[in-house]
């Protein structure tokens, strides 16, 4: 099959396989490079393992550190006649990957809030790894099955208090427009709660614990987004706001309920990059696009991995962490500098639909768009064809 992009709104419905694996290897590369970690966990668990801060976290733990890593996701495997997902494709390049490295690592494909998909990785923890020093919590679901009631609750990008109208780029049309989103009801905040919340990694720490397959003075993290003025109005004071609020409070709780192993959870503040649930985010791709502008011109940028890389080697194994007012471990502090967001906000205020090359990324910001699905990568030939069916090693049946 030759496999070209197809664009809907803001997802992108296929995916390449081999532009998927060289993008991921481009990944390890970056880890490699970086020398080895110091301090690093041994038997890492990842939740949400297949895109994003997820995978960027499997590859520095097994890349850097040269951990066990066992990674849990929701993905589609190809067939003859239809491509897998980026997710799919990235876990068996990354599969093979850590085969010819040498290092042990396993996944499981399937619901990471379901009570299964938790025991099915326990058995694995137990059979093949013993207990697990770090637990990188980092899914991003639209909905959550609670597995205890079977009800499904849907997650809202929602202002809370007034409708809001913004100015955003459309990243279909490719021009600069308004959106409009309604104002959050009371459910919306909660059932957006319910998802993307602390409650499902509460329930992964305890069945952990209930398990007996966490390591004494072991780390968990989830990741969150704190941005500023800009993106308060969809994100910092939104529905997604108010869930991640709520991560804050499963720390709390999971730091009590795991005293007696002296376990350590944190929430890491991340800088906003383009991922698969960003790209979902209304004002994003202006807000992406207008910071990489910034960002790159001070020689600041970074992305997916090479923040993950640094939140290791900085902050959850680095010999001074740094935090925000709020305690979270700080990773994005560079892009929330006044100076910065300052300029962020006069692109904000003055772009165009004509000026959108101009003063903003957004030619870096769909080039990684692509890159997420395996396309624009500059070492694939798209006119070649390519099989659409891989295989995942050491996928857990
Ligand atoms: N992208 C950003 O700009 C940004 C910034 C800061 C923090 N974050 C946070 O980082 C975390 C990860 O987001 P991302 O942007 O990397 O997203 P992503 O869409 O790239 O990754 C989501 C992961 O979750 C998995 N997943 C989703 N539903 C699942 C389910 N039911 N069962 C098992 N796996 C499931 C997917 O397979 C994938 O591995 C989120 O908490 C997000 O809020 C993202």
């Amino acid at each position: 099959m030759v496999i070209k992009p197809k664009i809907r709104g803001f997802i992108c419905t296929n995916a390449h396989p081999t532009g998927c694996a060289e993008h991921v290897q481009e990944q390890i590369n970056y880890v490699k490079a970086q020398g080895p970690l110091a301090n690093a966990p041994k038997n890492v668990l990842v939740i949400g393992a297949s895109t994003g801060y997820g995978l960027a976290s499997r590859i520095t733990a097994a890349f850097g550190g040269g951990a066990k890593t066992l990674g849990i996701f929701f993905e589609k495997e190809g067939t003859d006649r239809k491509t897998g997902s980026a997710g799919w494709y990235n876990t068996a390049a990354f599969q093979d990957a850590a085969d010819k490295a040498g290092l042990w690592s396993k996944n499981i494909n399937g619901d990471a809030f379901s009570n299964e998909i938790k025991q099915k990785a326990i058995d694995t923890i137990k059979a093949d790894l013993g207990k697990i020093d770090l637990i990188i919590y980092s899914l991003a679901s639209p909905r959550r099955t609670d597995p205890n009631t079977g009800e499904v609750y849907s997650s809202t990008l929602k202002p809370i208090g007034n409708t809001v109208t913004t100015k955003n780029l459309n990243t279909s049309k490719r021009e600069i427009d308004e959106v409009t989103v309604e104002a959050a009801s009371q459910d919306d905040i909660d059932n957006t709660i319910k998802v993307m919340g602390g409650e499902d990694w509460e329930m992964w720490i305890s069945a952990l614990k209930e398990a007996d397959v966490l390591a004494d003075n072991f780390k968990t993290t989830a990741y969150t987004y704190i941005g500023k003025e800009l993106t308060w109005p969809i994100y910092g004071h939104a529905t997604i706001g108010k869930a991640k609020e709520d991560l804050d409070r499963a720390t709390v709780a999971i730091k009590e309920s795991t005293k007696a192993l002296n376990g350590e959870a944190y929430v890491s503040s991340l800088n906003a990059v383009v991922t698969q649930a960003s790209s979902a985010i209304p004002i994003m791709p202006l807000y992406i696009s207008a910071l990489f502008k910034v960002m790159k011109a001070d020689g600041s940028y970074e992305g997916t991995i090479e923040q993950i890389h640094a939140l290791f080697a900085e902050n959850l194994y680095g010999e001074s962490p740094r935090f925000d007012n709020e305690g979270h471990l700080f990773q994005n502090y560079k892009e929330l500098e006044d100076d910065v967001q300052a300029r962020v906000q006069k692109i904000w205020d003055t772009v165009e639909t004509n000026s959108i090359d101009e003063l903003t990324d957004y030619i870096g910001y769909h080039s990684e768009f692509l890159r997420l699905f395996g396309f624009g990568i500059d070492a694939i030939d798209y006119e070649q064809e390519v099989n659409p069916v891989a295989t995942i090693n050491n996928l857990i049946d």
